[in-house]
């Protein structure tokens, strides 16, 4: 019962309903995915006194099909004519499972307004290679939606519940049969074998003892940390105990804080994505998106092992909502819900970022100020393993990392630059590129970079680099729009003004690509194509509506990949004035990077430019040791007064 203030007696009555009978009180939320009801929802918000359904679909007198069509007709949703370009552009050259893969980013990354109108305008073309070989239109229908169905299960996403996709007829299925696949995994089987007998002592202890956890249910003990420099063989050391698990036809999952380190592991997943946390600054009251009955709580259920890769990047936060998560779907009060975890990492790296966080903050914020850090048994891997790498180098990178160098003159975090790593800061670039750069000779300088403390220095190196390559260079311009509700708040924020924000997550305004020159992906797109957040891409094929590009130091045998334009949000820390939605290629040029970013990857040349000095702890470690030996590396930085090259190294020696 609903009541109304009756100014004039002074009362409360019982609201009178002229219209009708029923009265809509409140609105039920409808979950975006699920489309047709969205959309309807959409509609009835903004739409005034409709008489019937058909009616709330007609606008300006025509009845649409569905209510999507009616809400783009009336403006409320962007339509899909940029989408359908993308695709259009790549069906007339690119093979169907190139353009099966750019579809399902699309729908992943791009929520189209109407997937179905997408599927249906492309279906030809999504499977044509399926018709080819089977010869059976309705056949091939069937193997395409369930190569669809594949793609879209691995972003943790179903056909019909979020995208209202017809699904594959499983009478008409077959098994098909990957051969490339099938190599892959003699190949892999091989290889691994072969690494667990080549085990190092050190590394064997660990791996008896994980393996021996596994396999005893009432091991107490089932929390294990790796700390080792780079080059120790931690790694190699998880890829054995992957594969013998999987040997035992037992499940393990494999998860870093990072998408590059997740790609670099055999089934790789970020921490976020695996455990379903919330993206942005974690708090105690945070929770995984996760529920108990769903597909995804099975295969954490199932794993006998989690791997953790670069635990040190991870907030402590993050261990005690897995740690609750584990709990609740094991139904286990046991850390982790009594699961066998392996972390692993070296605290002489980059700790949680904390934007502006002090010292006190970021150390607090470290997996080593959780409570979970005390269950934890830990080893030490010391014994480089990394071959060509340099004795002498190995061990003055130890101490840069540790902080055991001299500070120059008694200062603290400095520390002073041999004279003959350090180059003139105009000759950076050529130590690292050549004069000439095109796509012919891009395995000269692939695995070669420039590192830099901060982003704003790698617009610079990146713009002069591509001054060096050959041919006409394309532009490609973002949609920009500011993310706030009042209409009068983004008159505040012309487009002009939008356009010049150049946030760290995003691509910028003005994207500049050649032929043949080196992007940095800015999303996680598929980990399982080791297509992250940091994978560094040759691009081979420019295009108006999308771009053709290969992996770096990828498997020759993969196809190109046709990267869409996608919509991408500031996450919040950018120090925006105002949340910003950019529709752009998600990648920059990558000539050269920020040290956080390079954290992980092995290059062959690395010159680092250091003319302003790293800023936090373990930066100069991680810029350092990217390289196996002391020829590979430069410095680009200004001397002092006396004519030494001293910068500052900042470690904090209470989490190490
Ligand atoms: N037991 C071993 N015998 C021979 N080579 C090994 C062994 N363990 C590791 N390696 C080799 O040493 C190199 C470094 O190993 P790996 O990548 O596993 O180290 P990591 O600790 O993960 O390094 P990073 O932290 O830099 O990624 C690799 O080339 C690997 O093949």
């Amino acid at each position: 019962m609903h009541y109304t203030w009756q100014q004039n007696v002074k009362q409360w009555r019982p609201r009178v309903n002229r219209m009708t009978n029923v009265t809509l009180a409140r609105m039920y939320v409808v979950n975006p995915m699920d489309r047709d009801r969205f959309h309807l929802r959409l509609l009835l918000l903004n739409r005034r006194g409709p008489q019937s359904f058909q009616d709330i679909r007609t606008v300006d007198g025509v009845v649409h099909g569905t209510y999507t069509a009616a809400a783009i007709a009336l403006g409320l949703l962007e339509d899909d004519l940029a989408w359908r370009n993308c695709l259009d552009e790549s069906a007339l050259v690119d093979t169907p499972r190139q353009l099966r893969y750019l579809f399902v980013t699309i729908l992943v990354f791009c929520l189209p307004a109407d997937p179905l109108a997408l599927y249906e305008r492309n279906e030809a073309n999504l499977m044509e290679d399926f018709n080819r070989r089977l010869q059976d239109v309705d056949r091939a229908r069937a193997a395409c939606l369930a190569a669809i169905e594949d793609l879209l299960r691995g972003h943790g996403k179903s056909p019909a519940v979020d995208y209202g996709l017809p699904l594959a007829d499983p009478l008409l299925l077959e098994p098909l049969q990957d051969d490339n696949a099938l190599f892959r995994e003699i190949d892999a089987a091989a290889r691994w074998a072969q690494q667990v007998e080549n085990l190092n002592a050190e590394q064997r202890t660990v791996y008896d003892r994980v393996m021996a956890a596994v396999e005893d249910p009432v091991e107490v003990t089932r929390t294990f940390f790796v700390d080792g420099p780079g080059g120790t063989g931690k790694t190699t050391l998880y890829g054995c105990l992957i594969w013998s698990l999987r040997q035992l036809r037992r499940e393990v999952l494999s998860v870093a804080y990072t998408g590059i380190a997740a790609s670099l592991m055999d089934g790789g997943m970020t921490v976020h994505s695996t455990f379903g946390l919330p993206f942005g600054t974690l708090t105690e009251d945070s929770t995984s998106t996760i529920t108990m009955q769903s597909a995804r709580a099975q295969r954490i259920r199932n794993a006998a092992l989690i791997v953790w890769d670069e635990a040190p990047m991870s907030p402590g936060l993050q261990l005690t909502l897995v740690d609750r998560l584990l709990k609740d779907v094991m139904v286990s009060n046991l850390p982790f819900g009594g699961k066998t975890m392996l972390f692993a990492g070296d605290f002489r790296q980059i700790l949680p970022v904390i934007r502006r966080g002090t010292r006190a903050e970021i150390v607090m914020s470290s997996i080593k100020n959780n409570h979970l850090w005390n269950v934890m048994e830990r080893f030490d891997l010391v014994q480089n393993m990394r071959a060509g790498n340099d004795a002498d180098f190995a061990s003055w990178l130890l101490q840069l990392g540790n902080g055991q160098l001299p500070a120059v003159d008694g200062v603290p975090d400095t520390v002073e630059i041999p004279q003959e790593m350090v180059c003139d800061v105009a000759d950076l670039i050529d130590f690292v590129y050549p004069q000439q750069m095109s796509l012919a000779n891009v395995e000269e300088f692939a695995r070669r970079v420039v590192v830099c403390p901060t982003n704003e220095e790698c617009r610079g190196v990146n713009a002069d680099v591509l001054e060096r390559f050959d041919g006409n260079s394309e532009t490609y311009q973002a949609v920009d729009t500011a993310e706030v509700d009042a209409a009068d708040e983004v008159a505040n924020f012309p487009t002009e003004f939008l356009n010049t924000l150049v946030p760290d997550g995003l691509p910028p305004f003005h994207l500049e690509l050649k032929v043949g020159c080196i992007v940095m992906l800015l999303r996680n797109l598929d980990p399982r194509r080791r297509l992250c957040n940091g994978t560094r891409l040759v691009v081979t094929e420019l295009r108006r509506h999308n771009f053709k590009a290969r992996i770096l130091g990828g498997d020759p045998r993969d196809d190109d990949i046709v990267l869409p334009k996608i919509p991408l949000r500031s996450i919040g820390e950018d120090d925006l004035p105002i949340p910003l939605k950019r529709i752009q290629f998600p990648v920059r040029l990558s000539f050269a990077m920020t040290i956080n970013k390079s954290q992980g990857q092995t290059f062959d040349r690395v010159g680092l430019l250091l003319t302003t000095p790293p800023f936090t702890h373990g930066q100069l470690y991680v810029a350092f040791s990217r390289v196996r030996n002391a020829q590979s590396v430069k410095v680009g930085m200004y001397a002092d007064d006396s004519g030494r090259f001293v910068t500052k190294n900042i470690v904090y020696r209470e989490v190490l």
